[in-house]
């Protein structure tokens, strides 16, 4: 070409693209398709969380209330990804879902209600939406299951004011916690059981599982390879805060088994931060430690001087944030990814894309861009594995989702994160809202990662790594979209229709 335009050059490189000066989201962009030699499913999604976890899918569930608690730890270990449980909450609290969800081999948690004998049922809610409820000696988890309490028997009841012990069932054989989904299967069904007790080694009830769930989980796409740490139990990941006190947190977390922490804040590059990350790495150097979030260069160098084993992107992109508009500081996600990622190649930090994720296609764009991994937290809420109950809009079966700015998060209960700062004023950095029922995640995110794959396919990329070369090589070529066009890539010009993606 000798520096003259040339009419054949078709697309631009992302180093092109994302160095004149807009901030690009993912819907911006759109990425020209290559050249097709293998099939979808021989595309490899496996990747790293951080330095020294690996995933067999890149898929991160947000640390946030309204999505990452033991049920979606064990069930994004069960599908190859990780959930980060949250820290909105007291630091024994948080190490108690991180132990639970370490507890079992098996992808669903159903939080049963343990009632002694002599307890009396009052409310239909006290069986926490379950159909069954545990009957143990002392009326907790930590003593010996006696009987099973069905809600068909208790809402028969003419008389509530019995205790269960003259209603409960005998207490079934018990399957033991270590055993994995297929094990429990086996147990049930070798024993004719409809349910059964999950019990510890140390003798501690840990779930009551039924023949019912596991004909669901069945009925769900063939489970992946899970994410099971050193320790050979299930990976999960909790975040921190980078105050005094987040350093006992840090303690409980580690003594429960976290695999990996996630240094949680909006804006990284701070000296809280970088000193938390320090004394995290000082203190605890087998556990690898996640700073963010950033979406610059400048910041990702500061937190990779101060020792992160993985970078978390994304400033205002996320479905509740508002910190874009009340802040006027944040980056498109797109920009944000690349311009990070393009940095911390250099360094072997893999790279978190953090929030904006609505579809598919925002995965593709976020992993072929340089991310080893996309967080998501509208993409998982709302869905059965996410703390929360259903209830009614409109019509519609919605769960709650919030952001962790917002004035309800911030003020909840004991939130250590704010106690320091009871004079000062408070401003939201988030709303809350409500998310539609997305059924189980088991269903979900394998479908979601088999239309990942197409995607991949299509730009001729077999794995991550060729995605990443095709990258760095300007192979990959980009184009900006128009409006016109944005309109044109989505469906348009119907009377109606019926989006069903799987
Ligand atoms: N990714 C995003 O775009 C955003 C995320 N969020 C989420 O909201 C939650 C809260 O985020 P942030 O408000 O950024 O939390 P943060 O804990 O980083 O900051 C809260 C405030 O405390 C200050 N602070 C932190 N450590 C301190 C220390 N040791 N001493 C004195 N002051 C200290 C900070 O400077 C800031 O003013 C997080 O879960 C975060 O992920 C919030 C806004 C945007
Ligand atoms: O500006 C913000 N105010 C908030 O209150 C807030 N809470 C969470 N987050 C961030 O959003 C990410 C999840 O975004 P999505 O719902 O789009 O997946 C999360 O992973 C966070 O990075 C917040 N950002
Ligand atoms: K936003």
């Amino acid at each position: 070409m000798n520096g003259r335009w040339s009419e054949l050059e078709d697309g631009f490189a992302a180093g092109r693209l994302f160095s004149q000066g807009f901030s690009y989201t993912y819907d911006d962009v759109i990425l020209l398709p290559h050249y097709i030699d293998f099939p979808a499913d021989a595309v490899d999604l496996s990747t790293r969380l951080s330095r020294r976890v690996p995933l067999s899918i890149p898929c991160v569930a947000s640390p946030m209330d309204t999505v990452s608690e033991a049920a979606m730890a064990v069930a994004m270990a069960t599908l190859g990804g990780a959930a980060v449980v949250h820290c909105n909450a007291s630091p024994a609290h948080q190490a108690a879902i991180v132990r639970s969800a370490k507890s079992r081999r098996i992808p669903f948690v159903t939080d049963p209600a343990f009632f002694s004998p002599s307890d009396c049922i009052a409310y239909d809610t006290d069986f926490n939406s379950a159909p069954y409820a545990l009957v143990t000696e002392s009326g907790t988890a930590k003593s010996r299951a006696v009987g099973v309490v069905a809600w068909s028997d208790w809402e028969s009841l003419a008389d509530k004011n019995v205790p269960v012990s003259e209603y409960m069932r005998p207490a079934p054989a018990s399957a033991l916690a270590s055993c994995d989904f297929e094990q429990v299967a086996a147990f049930l069904a070798g024993e004719g059981l409809e349910y059964a007790p999950l019990v510890a080694e140390d003798g501690e009830v840990v779930d009551l599982v039924t023949a019912e769930q596991v004909q669901m989980i069945r009925s769900f796409p063939k489970l992946g390879v899970p994410s099971v740490g050193p320790d050979g139990r299930f990976l999960a990941g909790a975040a921190i805060g980078t105050r005094e006190e987040d350093k006992e947190r840090l303690e409980h977390l580690v003594k429960a088994g976290a695999n990996v922490v996630v240094v949680d804040s909006s804006q990284g590059n701070s000296i809280y931060q970088i000193d938390m990350i320090k004394y995290a790495k000082n203190m605890y150097p087998g556990l690898d430690v996640i700073g963010g979030n950033v979406v610059t260069i400048a910041q990702a160098q500061n937190l990779i001087k101060a020792g992160v084993d993985g970078l978390r992107v994304g400033m205002g992109s996320g479905s509740i944030c508002t910190t874009q508009e009340v802040c006027a500081v944040g980056r498109g996600q797109a920009t944000a990814v690349y311009k990070v990622a393009s940095f911390a190649k250099d360094h072997d930090v893999p790279v978190i894309a953090d929030g904006g994720i609505a579809n598919s296609g925002h995965i593709v764009k976020a992993l072929v861009l340089g991310a080893s991994t996309v967080m998501m937290g509208s993409f998982l809420a709302g869905s059965h594995e996410a703390p929360g109950v259903y209830e009614y809009q409109n019509g519609r079966r919605v769960k709650k989702y919030r952001g962790m700015g917002s004035l309800e998060a911030m003020t909840k209960g004991s939130d250590a994160r704010y106690l320091g700062d009871t004079l000062k004023l408070k401003v939201a950095q988030g709303v809350v809202g409500a998310v539609a029922d997305k059924g189980s995640i088991l269903k979900l995110i394998p479908y979601t990662m088999q239309a990942v794959k197409q995607g991949f396919q299509d730009l001729g990329a077999s794995s991550l790594q060729s995605a990443h070369n095709l990258l760095r090589s300007d192979v990959l070529r980009l184009e900006v979209r128009t409006g016109a066009a944005q309109v044109e890539g989505g469906v348009h010009g119907l009377v109606s229709y019926e989006k069903k993606p799987f």
